[in-house]
């Protein structure tokens, strides 16, 4: 299924280099649009796979504030990480650039002075929000506030993130600087607009009269809504001193808005990769498409748009296939909440498993609503399909043909119907999922592909050559061939899902893989060429595993928590004579042990200094009986004594306690004598 473009830009959203790589991001957007570029170059296709780190904008002065860095240094970090577990995990990008660069900032200077000479911006003096503390105007994530469509309290200056609607600073209630806790103070500055309502028309046309039939239903309603409820004129300039400098008179002090910038990124990267730059961006031979995020959708569809439309010698995006967002075991992934699987962590932890983690993305991905990243649900799809049906069956065909025929693959015999049948589905197997791929629909052509293994499984159960080898050697030879020809053909259709699995294949099958339009020829692998020796593909991924990630998850859970906590309320006011009534003592414990068939309760002894007694606490969960003999404590000794599981408990000892319930004794900063009171 070709379309008539001669060639392909493919740009997958630029990350912000204020943290690491998750699997959201990889969900949403650099797996999908990975697939779709090995499909591409499969298919030999003349596509171009472009990225880059986005560098500018206000969470990274933030940042660098907080650290006591530069800006600089602080993008610089995050850079190199990310470039590095992209390339760790097969992401194939053609460059992965920057927008601290000078390519880039060249780039996105002229793009400026081209709209700002053509007279395409609206140039305003406005009030604008200003920290009179901080000495700072304050754009973006600078300022907080209630958002007046949803009520989120912490909406941003230019985005709600609760509700995605794409805010101005004064659009908020309640606005306060991030900056200082201060309430802004309005000042006079001066901007530069897209008068985004001037393209209202032509947008209205070009999204919702004429993508309405080959964007995704998420990405065509959020755009029809926007263009439906009116578009305003967009503030395209910060005062900030973190980026591209606006490159006219008067406009010392600043900079280019993020969001301005940063699909440029796009076109610098590009121009950075080939001197032949132009084709992928200016030749409606080209068909360009954006992977991002749902967040994303309006800078790609209706922003970036205008853009080059105001621009004038560029094309415009073909295709936006905007996924929804992955969430991590029933929560919002989050950079700040650390509430994330991290790529580099994940591949730390799971050494050449990379491609286990792209079949449970792209098999579980957000294409059409929010899904649910679990762990259990990962472990499952490897063990129960990876490693039973695509593995299983790999593994079948290479090592029976090692023992049957010391790897010299059989030629096929006369064909029985069920073969026919087999051999049919194999040669359609690559327009359905070309089909799916050139549509977007990542799960359902990868479905497919375990559906051919599926069918390789079923046609080795049903025929069972092992048993038949003792009977029927010719009628074996087929069954070999067949399962082999599958085999082969599955090398090349699982290289954009699974490439590192792929190159372990072609080296089983001695074959290199080969391209898209050979796959499903029952003839890919001759009669007599021998095949390599059978290496696993997949391993079963034990229970100890995930149930080490899932702790790792509870732990942050608890530390944000911990974070989080506030102290309780004090109490009401007590008079002095109340607090005396409480005799409290310093005593030491002589003796623990743990009371029989109870979790949390520990049976000690304690010297109080007047007497020895024993007191039951419920302390055994945090603390090994051997360990606390000899350790001083408070004890409240004239507390009424009260039977617990048997056992006569005679006073109580003072712990302080936790957000997350985990105790600490009591104890004076020196050693007191036993019996020593505690006023
Ligand atoms: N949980 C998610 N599911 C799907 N896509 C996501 C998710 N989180 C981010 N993305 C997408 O990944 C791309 C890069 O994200 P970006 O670097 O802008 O981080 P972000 O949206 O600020 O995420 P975070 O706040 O988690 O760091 C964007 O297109 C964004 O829409
Ligand atoms: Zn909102």
């Amino acid at each position: 299924m070709a379309d008539n473009f001669k060639r392909y830009t493919v740009t997958a959203a630029l990350p912000y280099a204020n943290g690491p790589v998750h699997i959201g991001h990889l969900a949403g957007v650099y797996l999908p649009a990975d697939i779709y570029v090995r499909y591409l170059r499969s298919q030999n296709r003349d596509v171009k796979f472009i990225c880059g780190s986005d560098e500018h904008g206000v969470p990274i002065t933030i940042r660098a504030k907080k650290e006591g860095i530069t800006p600089q240094q602080a993008v610089d970090k995050y850079h190199e990480l990310i470039k590095k577990s992209f390339e760790d995990f097969n992401v194939s990008f053609d460059i992965y650039d920057r927008t601290s660069s000078k390519i880039h900032h060249e780039t996105a200077s002229d793009f400026f002075l081209k709209l700002y000479n053509d007279g395409k911006f609206i140039e305003q003096t406005t009030q604008q929000y200003y920290d009179e503390k901080a000495q700072q105007f304050l754009a973006d994530r600078y300022i907080v506030g209630t958002c007046p469509k949803c009520g989120n309290e912490n909406a941003y200056g230019d985005q709600c993130e609760s509700c995605g609607t794409s805010l101005n600073a004064t659009d908020l209630i309640n606005p306060k600087s991030t900056l200082s806790g201060a309430v802004p103070v309005m000042r006079e500055t001066k901007h530069w607009y897209l008068p985004l309502n001037e393209y209202e028309q032509w947008l209205r046309e070009w999204i919702v009269e004429g993508h309405k039939g080959d964007w995704k239903p998420n990405v065509y309603g959020q755009c029809k809504s926007w263009i439906d409820q009116g578009l305003q004129p967009r503030a395209v300039t910060r005062d900030l001193d973190w980026g591209v400098p606006v490159p006219v008179k008067g406009a010392e002090g600043k900079v280019l808005y993020v969001w301005f910038d940063a699909p440029i990124g796009y076109i610098s990267a590009t121009k950075a990769l080939t001197p032949d730059w132009e084709k992928y961006w200016k030749d409606s031979e080209t068909k360009l498409v954006h992977f991002i995020g749902k967040d994303n959708i309006v800078f790609h569809c209706i922003i970036f748009p205008a853009m080059l439309k105001a621009h004038g010698d560029y094309i415009l995006p073909d295709n936006v296939p905007a996924n929804e967002f992955l969430n991590l075991e029933g929560d919002k992934i989050s950079t700040s909440r650390n509430w994330a699987v991290w790529l580099h962590e994940y591949l730390q932890d799971f050494p050449g498993k990379g491609d286990v983690l792209r079949y449970m993305l792209c098999a579980n991905a957000p294409e059409t609503k929010d899904n649910d990243f679990t762990w259990k649900d990962f472990q499952a799809r490897n063990n129960n399909e990876l490693l039973a049906i695509l593995g299983n069956f790999i593994n079948r065909a290479v090592v029976l043909t090692q023992k049957y025929y010391n790897g010299a693959v059989p030629a096929r015999g006369e064909l029985t119907d069920y073969d026919k049948e087999v051999l049919g589905v194999l040669e359609g197997m690559p327009l359905v999922i070309s089909t799916y791929l050139e549509r977007y629909r990542f799960r359902d052509a990868l479905s497919e592909l375990m559906n051919l293994a599926r069918l390789g499984n079923k046609y080795l159960a049903d025929t069972e050559p092992w048993k038949l080898i003792k009977t029927d050697e010719e009628r074996v030879k087929t069954i070999m061939n067949i399962a082999l020809q599958i085999s082969a053909s599955l090398n090349i259709l699982m290289e954009p899902f699974l490439p590192a699995s792929a190159q372990k294949l072609s080296s089983m099958l001695n074959k290199p893989v080969g391209k898209w339009a050979e796959a499903g020829s029952a003839d890919l692998l001759a009669v007599g060429h021998t095949i390599g020796a059978p290496e696993l593909m997949f391993e079963k991924i034990e229970d100890a595993a995930v149930e080490a990630q899932v702790q790792k998850l509870l732990d942050t859970k608890k530390a944000n928590e911990m974070a989080n906590a506030v102290a309780e309320p004090a109490k009401e006011n007590i008079t002095f004579d109340e607090f005396s009534k409480m005799d409290i003592r310093i005593g030491t414990i002589l003796a623990a042990e743990k009371v029989a068939k109870t979790k949390k309760l520990l049976k000690l002894t304690i010297d109080t200094g007047i007497d020895q007694r024993t007191v039951v606490s419920g302390i055994a969960e945090f603390f090994n009986p051997e360990e606390i003999v000899g350790q001083q404590v408070s004890i409240l000794v004239n507390l009424a004594p009260r039977e617990i599981k048997g056992i006569m408990s005679q006073g109580m000892i003072l712990m302080a306690e936790n957000p997350d319930g985990s105790l600490a004794f009591m104890q004076p900063s020196k050693p007191i004598m036993n019996g020593g009171g505690v006023r």
